[in-house]
């Protein structure tokens, strides 16, 4: 299991990994340390406020003797950051997957990677590319449900993305298909007009498939960093979204986006994405990651 992180997100490994690993391995742990952890916290995009309430805690741990060494300082931090993780945990118990997030943020190519993971889990999968408004991403999904042999409803240019919504639930009743990957707009349009859509195709969904789980999962591109949460935002108070999938983790160093993302929102991380082969897609695991994140 280790190891994965040093292969796949190599990039996270370099800049978070090893510099805290360093501080782990000092004998002496003082006022210096616990400035230097928060440096490394708040460069790998963890936030301000996350990064006060984790190195806060530390302190008081510090102050009160608990921590005297690099490896107590690595068991306090490493049951704070998956105290933080699993808070909310994601329920992976889901029969249809609503993708949004903006264009590029890798929902396309995720909306791929789900379907190869669920197509290994042995489920029957239908694809909908419900994006009416960007033929390329239309034609992208095509070729991945080409390539992996997977059923696909498309919608035509400028159709209204709830009515090519409709023919996926249809073709899922009457293809007996276990899980249903509906690949939204990655337009950011106004929060008002993103509510609206959105509800309006989730309306479409309860109503002709009322017994299944709905999961709405938001993609944010990892590098961006901070401005990604600030679009986790606009989205969270658009609709109740019930996950997010990480992307493009094997570009940044900055691992800490997880710990900020989880807490400022209260939503948690339920895939992250690596890559732009289908197989670089994981359901995430917070005591793994933790684990990998701080072991060197
Ligand atoms: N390195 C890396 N690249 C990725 C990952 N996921 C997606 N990409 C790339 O990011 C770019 C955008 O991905 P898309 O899947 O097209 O993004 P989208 O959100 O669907 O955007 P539109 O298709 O424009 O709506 C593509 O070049 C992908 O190959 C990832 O996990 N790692």
């Amino acid at each position: 299991m280790f190891n994965f992180f040093k292969k796949t997100l190599s990039n996270i490994y370099n800049h978070f990994t090893n510099k805290i690993g360093a501080l782990f391995k000092s004998n002496k742990i003082d006022q210096d340390t616990l400035n230097e952890l928060e440096k490394i916290l708040i460069t790998s995009d963890t936030g301000v406020s996350t990064t006060k309430i984790i190195v806060d805690k530390i302190k008081d741990e510090f102050k009160n003797g608990n921590i005297k060494s690099g490896t107590d300082l690595r068991d306090v931090l490493a049951q704070e950051l998956k105290g933080i993780l699993t808070k909310n945990s994601y329920d992976s118990d889901v029969d249809i997957y609503l993708l949004v997030g903006i264009n590029g943020s890798g929902k396309t190519t995720f909306a791929g990677k789900l379907s190869s993971f669920l197509k290994y889990k042995n489920k029957k999968v239908l694809l909908v590319a419900a994006d009416t408004f960007r033929a390329a991403a239309r034609e992208q999904l095509g070729k991945i449900a080409q390539k992996l042999d997977v059923d696909i409803i498309e919608g035509q240019e400028g159709q209204d993305p709830a009515s090519v919504v409709y023919l996926g639930c249809q073709e899922y009743k009457k293809g007996n298909y276990d899980s249903l990957i509906i690949d939204t707009a990655g337009r950011l349009q106004t929060k008002t007009n993103l509510m609206k859509e959105l509800e309006k195709i989730k309306k479409s969904i309860n109503k002709q498939l009322p017994d299944k789980k709905i999961s709405v999962l938001l993609t944010i591109d990892s590098m961006l960093g901070q401005n990604s949460l600030d679009q986790a935002k606009i989205f969270n108070e658009s609709t109740v979204l019930n996950g997010i999938i990480l992307t493009k983790m094997d570009g940044t160093g900055k691992g800490g986006i997880v710990f900020a993302i989880t807490r400022e929102l209260n939503i948690p991380i339920a895939f992250i994405s690596f890559g732009e082969k289908l197989d670089e897609v994981k359901l995430f695991n917070a005591q793994e990651y933790v684990d990998e994140l701080l072991a060197n």
